[in-house]
């Protein structure tokens, strides 16, 4: 039997009033297969042990198949948890570390059922081995053998394979994606490798701080991300953030300002693009995908490309691929949160994202909330005085050495061939596809492609 997993506004604070998870509602179905994707410390780990029973829910409601769960131990929960580190008796075989749990249980001849077990996981040779003589990627299916052989209502797992390495991690990686299919049981997995969650979950569940960021499934996150944060958190190479602002005369054609450059909107708006005429004058983060740039000349656009240009700051090789660093003459945006570990603090004592465009675009939201809005102008304030060229330069002279300082970096990272020969400071044409242009607006939310449902003016 598998089990259907309710989180109903769950929040956890630890003791010192650190909010691990706050209200965080989910509705797994039976047999499902979930992801929590996040950064180290934004709470993945607490939702499943709350949902094992580990952890005790501060606030809301757990229901397993329906029930109310607060009452019920973990062993009453019927689920099997695997964690990064092989939790394997060192003294007892492959064979009993497998059966243990059942002779706990009480199951009669376990022998089957371990047999069985290890046939699913291809780990017959290894069942009169003892742990110590495993690598440890064939450790870590003794352990996910330990957990099946019970046959749990779900699978809880915690970065179950982020211990092994890369080449062997695919090939779990796809073992247990089809555990989960086979055996058809409920599976919350964790993780804060984006690729994993993207090749793993039905659905990914992205969290940032304790808070569910986007619940979709994962071509919908990566097609469709609800925010700036899972929009930078989901798809290598990293979507490209540039500050910019939204110019919309009329008459006259809509332009996307980024620093030195700008993109000129087609006379006939796409209804996505029509939508941005809201956003006039106001910061925006624009958001670039590889596949949104390619380098070639303007002569050679397509309807609905548009011309730009950048200088080449730096050449990554990568075999199959080479990525171009390159200076545009725009800022890059930084979501903060996206890695490293967050420092760990109660609510109001968090760290201030000062200094980090989100940061300030959050801070500005929150003044304007409180009643302290600054001035379109004043929000402008700040930024590097802009030149807009009427059109790419090609080619044009580099920027001045002062220039480039102030700019150092580059700024977007474009996907090319790997025969590409190109040297830094060579200026390359850029077409950029506007059908495949995120905006984020100042609360870091996505308004192009306009989401389905449209925010209030007030929220
Ligand atoms: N027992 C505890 N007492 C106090 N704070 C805790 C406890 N366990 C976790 N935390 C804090 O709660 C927050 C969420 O931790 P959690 O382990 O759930 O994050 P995570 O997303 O799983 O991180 P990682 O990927 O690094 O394992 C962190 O700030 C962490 O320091």
């Amino acid at each position: 039997m598998s089990r259907a997993i309710s989180l109903d506004g769950v929040t956890k604070i630890y003791e010192r009033g650190i909010r691990a998870v706050d209200h965080f509602s989910l509705d797994i179905e039976p047999g499902e297969f979930v992801v929590l994707l996040g950064p180290s410390g934004c709470g993945k780990s607490t939702v499943l042990r709350m949902i094992a029973g580990l952890e005790t829910v501060t606030e809301g409601q757990l229901l397993l198949d329906g029930e109310d769960a607060a009452d019920l131990a973990p062993g009453q929960r019927g689920m099997a948890m695997v964690f990064q580190n092989f939790a394997l008796y060192p003294r007892m075989s492959n064979r009993d570390n497998i059966g243990f749990p059942l002779k706990l249980e009480a199951r009669g001849d376990v022998g089957p059922r371990v047999d069985a077990t290890a046939r699913l996981l291809g780990i017959e040779d290894l069942l009169d081995r003892y742990p110590a003589q495993l690598s440890g990627g064939e450790r870590q299916r003794v352990a996910i053998g330990r957990a099946i052989s019970r046959e749990p209502t779900a699978f809880l797992m915690d970065e179950p394979l982020s211990n092994i390495d890369a080449k062997l991690r695919n090939h779990l990686r796809a073992e247990v994606a089809r555990l989960n299919r086979e055996l058809a049981v409920t599976t919350v997995y964790v993780t804060h490798d984006q690729a994993e969650a993207m090749s793993l979950g039905d659905r990914v569940a992205v969290m940032r701080d304790g808070v569910l960021q986007q619940v979709s499934s994962p071509r919908e996150a990566y097609a469709r991300p609800r925010n700036v944060f899972v929009a930078a958190f989901i798809g290598t190479p990293r979507i490209n953030l540039l500050e910019a602002v939204v110019h919309a005369p009329l008459p006259g054609r809509m332009t996307i300002e980024l620093g030195r450059q700008r993109l000129v909107l087609p006379d006939s708006l796409s209804p996505d693009h029509q939508m941005l005429r809201i956003q006039q004058g106001r910061p925006v983060i624009v958001g670039l995908r590889s596949e949104a740039v390619r380098i070639a000349r303007p002569s050679l656009a397509r309807a609905g490309e548009c011309a730009m240009s950048g200088i080449v700051e730096h050449v990554e090789y990568l075999g199959h691929e080479a990525l171009l660093h390159l200076n545009t003459g725009s800022r890059a945006a930084v979501v903060p949160a996206l890695e490293g570990p967050r420092t760990d603090a109660a609510p109001g004592h968090r760290k201030s994202k000062e200094g980090t465009v989100l940061g300030r675009l959050r801070d500005r939201a929150m003044a304007h909330l409180q009643g302290f809005g600054q001035s379109e102008q004043g929000e402008r304030n700040g930024r590097a005085p802009v030149g807009v060229l009427e059109s790419p330069p090609m080619p044009a002279a580099p920027p001045q050495s002062a220039e480039r300082a102030a700019i150092a970096g580059g700024d977007l990272v474009v996907r090319t061939g790997p025969d590409v020969q190109v040297r830094p400071g060579t200026q390359v044409p850029l077409l950029i596809d506007l059908e495949h242009l995120f905006v984020f607006d100042q609360q870091g939310r996505r308004v192009c492609p306009a989401p389905a449902h449209q925010p209030r003016l007030d929220e």
